[in-house]
């Protein structure tokens, strides 16, 4: 019997785009199945992740995986004779898991402060978002992807909230400096596993302002 590989998501998530990414470049097929965040979690995401109940989980043969990062790896380790998504060198490896951290806690966390929060009172945010994105963009430098001339898992990582960029912009009324990580992403998006899945900017500004009504902040 084959794998049975499920994905419990939600359509908009950054973090279940990675895994998805991850899963089309490996050729995994698998179940989708969506949560309905905004009202009640399935009885099967908090039987699989009674933690932190939250998407993405992966099931795989009945076993669940959470947290994105940590699913990109075993997604890497067990469909390893696909197309590898880490650096085999040690030093590479860390190098990038060092920046997906960064990436979630120093971009990611910043910019959700900014658009679930009062605008007029997080400049100190909106500076550290433009910093922040600049020394992911300083990672990038020249090269065509994070890891060098191949698209792997800097990539996969970060590529989901490359849409986010624009809503960052609106709602945070800031501009963001970051022209190579343009470049970059529009060079992602000649992927098929990545343009099936990124998120339309206008979903994403959508889904903010409904966001931001709902915690009334607007
Ligand atoms: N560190 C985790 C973050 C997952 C997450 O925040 N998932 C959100 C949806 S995307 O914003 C989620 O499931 N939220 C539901 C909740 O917070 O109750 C990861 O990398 O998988």
């Amino acid at each position: 019997m084959g794998d049975e590989v499920v994905l419990l998501g939600y359509h908009l998530s950054m973090f279940v785009v990675r895994v998805k990414i991850a899963l089309g470049e490996k050729g995994v097929k698998y179940e989708y199945k969506e949560e309905d965040l905004l009202n009640t979690k399935s009885a099967l995401l908090l039987q699989m992740n009674p933690v932190h109940k939250k998407v993405p989980v992966l099931i795989h043969n009945g076993k669940p995986i959470s947290e994105s990062r940590i699913i990109l790896e075993y997604i890497d380790e067990v469909w390893k004779d696909q197309t590898p998504l880490l650096p085999t060198d040690p030093y590479q490896k860390a190098h990038a898991r060092f920046w997906v951290d960064f990436f979630d806690n120093k971009v990611h966390e910043v910019a959700k402060k900014i658009w679930t929060g009062k605008v007029d009172e997080l400049e100190k945010e909106k500076k550290e978002l433009i910093e922040n994105l600049k020394k992911i963009e300083e990672v990038l430098g020249e090269k065509p992807y994070f890891g060098g001339n191949t698209f792997g898992f800097l990539d996969i990582a970060i590529i989901p909230f490359y849409k986010w960029f624009s809503t960052y912009e609106k709602v945070g009324n800031l501009k963001l400096e970051c022209p190579k990580l343009v470049e970059w992403g529009n060079r992602c998006l000649k992927r098929e596993s990545v343009s099936k899945f990124l998120s339309e900017e206008k979903d994403v500004y959508e889904f903010v302002k409904m966001y931001r009504k709902l915690i009334g902040v607007d």
